[in-house]
């Protein structure tokens, strides 16, 4: 009954218009009223929001799915629908297939790379939050199946009476989802002991561009039956479909975990102490995180955790917080305390002091003082976050080198740069450099891209370890991936996504599937 030749005719006129400037690029077209209709046989009205049609709502009750939470990213999407289930997905998405609508998938939005937002080509977003009921687990092989919008922290909830834990641990466990986890393959702070996401996740269940239900939702551990699928779409950022359901291993919660706060006279020091702390705690090492000095005293004077005493950070030029997780307590945190008297005993202690948490509390704010730089940094003013892999070698060099940068362009000062920080995973080769601005500036984003890009480029290192392409560097992904990389990710999105709906903009490189529609603005990025 829908008008559907009507929309025939008008796709035709649309793509008329496109066709004599973007021959190779196919059009997306803006969300209209007719399209707001056929939504709701699919959804109950509660779950559309739009500015649009006779229910329409203010567009600042679209802001919180437009931005992302840094305030860098905006998008001015008209329309936003949350489904239930994943029917509803493969409706959508079905749906803005043949009317090629864009679409931007969203968890939690709490990515760093603007990859949640959408980016003015008309998009509309299909956030999952309404997904996130756990659909099963089982406690012997600890495998969970979950949708996609369940947030991390109630997972962990979830597990703990199980004695499981989730294999991935970030900052933004709160709001964070684990199917935009799984999507962006984000890495954090557990990566180090239980491997990536590309190791954990047993299955997926997408929904392709064309509506199509990929199932592919298996327990199983060991499945060696060709072209393992699921890992496309793991770290995709939602280019080749809407991961509406995860299958992850769940590891047994440790015993016993202890954590330390370890101040360091010099950089120098920590590759020693990293090597010395992997043969001497070997297989109960389960955290290795850097923390430089600036990105120390930030956290502490926004009060995200509490560790050394002002005395015991004297003469300290970074910092380096361990944990442990293994099976017997008093073993453990015995191992623990013996490897910090043997360092402090050294002739040329690699510290100057640390301090071992004596409870869950104290636990929690050694963990607060590293988990909370991200927050803290936002408090303190606008980041330019840079997540880079290189040589744990260069951590203290790239920071310095950027900070010498913003110097000679005289954009060191309060009203400009106010800090550049540096902190991440030594375990993982995982540097953030954060970049502390008052606001963003084109002037700012200059000094700093390329030069970032080439820096990492010289080390043979990675644009993105762990948080992604997104908006941000999907035009920089050649600094990490040659040619005949870049141009097989180009088929295989073709493949998948002919009329490239799905989360266009993100990923590839320019000149990629859409242009921008002449009516909708850009997204902002400063
Ligand atoms: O905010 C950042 O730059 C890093 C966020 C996250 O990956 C972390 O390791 O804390
Ligand atoms: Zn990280």
């Amino acid at each position: 009954m829908f008008a559907s030749r009507h929309f025939a005719r008008r796709l035709a006129t649309r793509s008329r218009r496109w066709a004599s400037t973007h021959a190779s690029t196919p059009a997306l077209n803006q969300v209209t009223e007719e399209d707001l209709a056929h939504f709701a046989k699919i959804l109950s009205p509660q779950f559309i929001l739009s500015t649009l049609g006779s229910s329409s709502v203010a567009s600042s009750e679209l802001q919180p799915f437009n931005s992302d939470w840094m305030g860098k990213y905006h998008g001015n999407s008209t329309t936003v629908l949350r489904p239930r289930t994943t029917k509803e997905v493969s409706e959508i998405v079905k749906y803005c297939n043949e009317r090629r609508i864009g679409i931007v998938p969203q968890g939690g939005n709490t990515g760093l790379v603007g990859g949640s937002v959408p980016t003015g080509r008309g998009e509309i977003i299909v956030s999952l939050g309404n997904m996130n009921k756990v659909r099963h687990f089982d406690a012997v092989s600890g495998t969970l199946v979950a949708d996609a919008g369940c947030v991390l922290q109630s997972l962990t909830d979830y597990l703990a009476p199980h004695n499981h834990i989730m294999p991935v641990e970030f900052g933004a466990k709160g709001s964070c989802m684990i199917g935009g986890n799984c999507s962006t393959n984000a890495g954090g702070v557990r990566l180090l002991r239980y491997g990536s996401l590309h190791g954990t996740v047993l299955g997926l269940e997408v929904v392709l561009p064309d509506g199509t239900i990929l199932d592919q939702l298996s327990t199983l551990r060991k499945d060696n039956t060709g072209y393992d699928l699921k890992q496309l779409f793991i770290g995709a950022e939602g280019t080749l479909g809407i991961i509406t359901g995860v299958s992850i291993l769940t590891p047994p919660s440790p015993q016993a975990s202890s954590n330390a706060i370890l101040a360091l006279p010099s950089f120098d020091s920590l590759l020693p102490l990293f090597q010395t702390a992997k043969r001497e705690l070997s297989e109960i090492l389960s955290a290795f995180e850097y923390i430089d000095r600036g990105a120390y005293d930030l956290s502490v004077r926004h009060g995200q955790g509490r560790g050394l005493s002002p005395e015991e950070v004297e003469g300290a030029e970074c910092f380096v917080l361990i944990e442990t997780s293994g099976g017997r307590r008093e073993h453990d945190e015995e191992k623990l305390n013996d490897f910090l008297e043997h360092l402090l005993g050294e002739e040329k202690p690699l510290i100057n002091t640390g301090v071992l948490s004596q409870d869950a509390t104290q636990f929690a704010s050694i963990w607060g003082l590293r988990e909370g730089i991200t927050e803290a940094v936002s408090k303190e003013g606008k980041a330019y976050k840079y997540d880079i892999s290189i040589p744990l070698s260069a951590f203290k060099q790239v920071v310095d080198a950027t900070r010498e940068q913003l110097r000679e362009k005289g954009l060191l000062g309060p009203h400009a740069v106010k800090e550049v920080v540096g902190y991440g995973h030594i375990g993982d080769g995982n540097l953030h450099l954060n970049v502390v601005a008052a606001q963003y500036t084109p002037e700012i984003e200059a000094a700093l891209e390329p030069f970032v890009y080439e820096l990492v480029g010289k080390y043979k290192g990675s644009i993105s370890a762990e948080h992604g392409l997104g908006v941000m560097k999907a035009h920089a992904l050649h600094y990490s991936k040659n040619e005949v990389s870049i141009e097989w990710m180009r088929k295989i999105k073709n493949l998948f996504d002919p009329n490239g709906i799905m989360n266009p903009g993100k990923v590839l490189p320019p000149p990629e599937h859409q242009p921008l529609l002449a009516n909708t603005g850009s997204a902002t990025t400063a």
